[in-house]
């Protein structure tokens, strides 16, 4: 008994040298582990890439840049759009007689480009230009003027070092299902597969309506339909672009209804009292929106006057819409198709500048109080007005009368949005920083950034991972402490016999 009592005293495993040198090791092993959990699934400091998109719109162009980590080009959700530059003047379907003006309006824009996307990433950077409705316009009216423009912008855009992908009209679909894959991209829904948000673009010359109905699958009105599947979800949307009725092109419809004699004043219920602006026949139809009505025989200029009375200009505004023909079960205006509206919708472009100016962009508040403050908004005399907004430049400020009161009509009479529907409008500028409209859909689209299926995400994420091992690794090391306790009380008697 007492040799073998001897020989376990002395095995080499149990002296207290041992035990310190098996802890020592147990720790360095557990630290070790949790050092390379976390190291081994640390993101890699992150590396960005870039894109560029100029909306050339018929009122103006402004260029975004987009910015998303190098290795998440297939997990959506993170592009943002870093950087906005508004090109000075106007559109460049104005630039008709003069093309390489419109190139060279670009070039400011695009040399703040250059200092907002790093040097190195310059070659690798995609540039898109995607123009919309006043060069569908201008190329309706006179195509070779519009390739001109095209050329001169092309021409333009070459000069810099970023990767030109070229410059091209959109199709009025496209641009409505761009502007409904932006915004849902940045509100996480389509990554979420939650319930998309409907997009409501209202531009210069044309304006859009896209959403996702349970009443719709596509099989009436074929040409309103688009279908996406994204991150494994089927979307099949309605979408329609109204050319002619962006702001500035359905003033004109509406001041050519109330031309069509060819007088010489117009008193104008749109616009303020004590408004009064001489204004030339041939620019107000000079437009393919108009041009076949020009009055025959009418002066060269009209005395355009305003009264200010709400009813009387949604009265002139209701009659640019066509309500008498629609072939299909239904339809907004002008013999268009279109579904009884559903769920949430998100207005963006001028319907948050004019909502906005107007102080009407909360949408809780009821419909017929709304109307009430643009009514007396629109009775305001026009001296009031101008002092009271002497920073806003005059032609917007003189049109806001007109443009609330169309956007009301619109989305009421046109789009049939009732007072329920109406307070599930947002109006919106930006979401999450990014601005609402085509541009990030049109990219995202292009250098394919949704996938059509869920991406594989690994089981955890990081955090998830390295709080998982470290608890592990403490357990464990608890564990093995609670293990060699007898041999450290052991250790200790030894201790007292020595
Ligand atoms: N502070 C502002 C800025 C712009 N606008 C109006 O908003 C419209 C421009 O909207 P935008 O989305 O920029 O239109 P474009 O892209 O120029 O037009 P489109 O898409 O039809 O080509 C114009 O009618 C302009 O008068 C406004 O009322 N108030």
């Amino acid at each position: 008994m007492s040799a073998q009592r001897d020989m376990k005293e002395k095995s080499p495993w149990r002296t207290p040298v041992t035990i310190i040198i098996i802890t020592v090791i147990g720790v360095i092993a557990i630290v070790a582990l949790v050092t390379v959990a976390v190291l081994q699934n640390k993101p890699l400091s992150q590396k960005y890439k870039y894109g560029i998109v100029l909306d050339a719109g018929s009122s103006h162009t402004a260029l975004y840049i987009y910015e998303w980590p190098a290795e998440k080009d297939n997990n959506t959700g993170r592009v943002e759009q870093t950087h906005s530059c508004k090109v000075q003047g106007p559109g460049i379907s104005a630039y008709a007689s003069d093309p390489w003006k419109a190139g060279e309006s670009l070039t400011d824009c695009m040399h703040e480009a250059q200092q907002k996307v790093p040097r190195n990433k310059h070659e690798e950077t995609p540039l898109y230009l995607g123009a919309t409705a006043g060069m569908r316009l201008l190329n309706m009216e006179n195509s070779s003027a519009s390739d001109q423009v095209f050329q001169a912008v092309e021409e333009a855009l070459r000069q810099f070092q970023f990767s030109f992908q070229g410059a091209r009209i959109l199709s009025g679909q496209e641009e409505g299902a761009f502007g409904w894959v932006t915004v849902n991209y940045l509100d996480d829904r389509l990554k979420q597969g939650l319930e998309t948000t409907g997009a409501l673009d209202l531009g210069g010359a044309s304006t859009q309506i896209s959403f996702v109905s349970s009443n719709y699958d596509g099989s009436e009105s074929p040409k309103n339909s688009v279908t996406f599947r994204l991150y494994g979800n089927d979307y099949n949307l309605y979408t329609h672009s109204f050319l002619c009725y962006g702001k500035d092109q359905a003033l004109r419809l509406t001041l050519a209804q109330q031309t069509l004699s060819g007088p010489v004043i117009i008193s104008d219920p749109c616009f303020h009292k004590g408004y009064t602006k001489i204004k030339n026949y041939a620019d107000l139809y000079d437009s393919p929106c108009v041009s076949h009505r020009k009055p025959q025989g009418a002066p060269a200029t009209f005395n355009h006057t305003g009264t200010g009375n709400f009813q009387q200009c949604q009265e002139q505004i209701k009659r640019i819409f066509n309500f008498t023909y629609c072939k299909y079960s239904r339809c907004s205006f002008n013999g268009i198709f279109q579904p009884l509206v559903q769920g949430p919708f998100g207005a963006f472009s001028a319907y948050y500048f004019v909502m906005d100016f107007l102080n009407l962009t909360d949408t809780s508040e009821p419909l017929t109080e709304v109307k009430d403050k643009l009514t007396k908004y629109c009775a305001t005399l026009w001296s009031e007005i101008t002092a009271q907004h002497h920073t806003v430049k005059e032609k917007y400020l003189a049109e806001y009368c007109f443009a609330g009161t169309y956007i009301l009509t619109l989305l009421t009479e046109g789009y049939n949005f009732t007072s329920e529907s109406y307070s599930k409008i947002k109006y919106i500028k930006q979401i999450k920083g990014s601005d609402a409209g085509w541009t990030l859909g049109y990219m995202l689209n292009l250098t394919n950034m949704i996938p059509a299926e869920a991406p594989d995400s690994p089981p955890l994420p990081h955090a998830g991972y390295v709080s998982i091992v470290t608890i592990m690794a403490i357990l464990l090391f608890i564990v093995f402490i609670l293990s060699i306790r007898p041999l450290w009380s052991r250790c200790s008697k030894q201790l007292h016999i020595v």
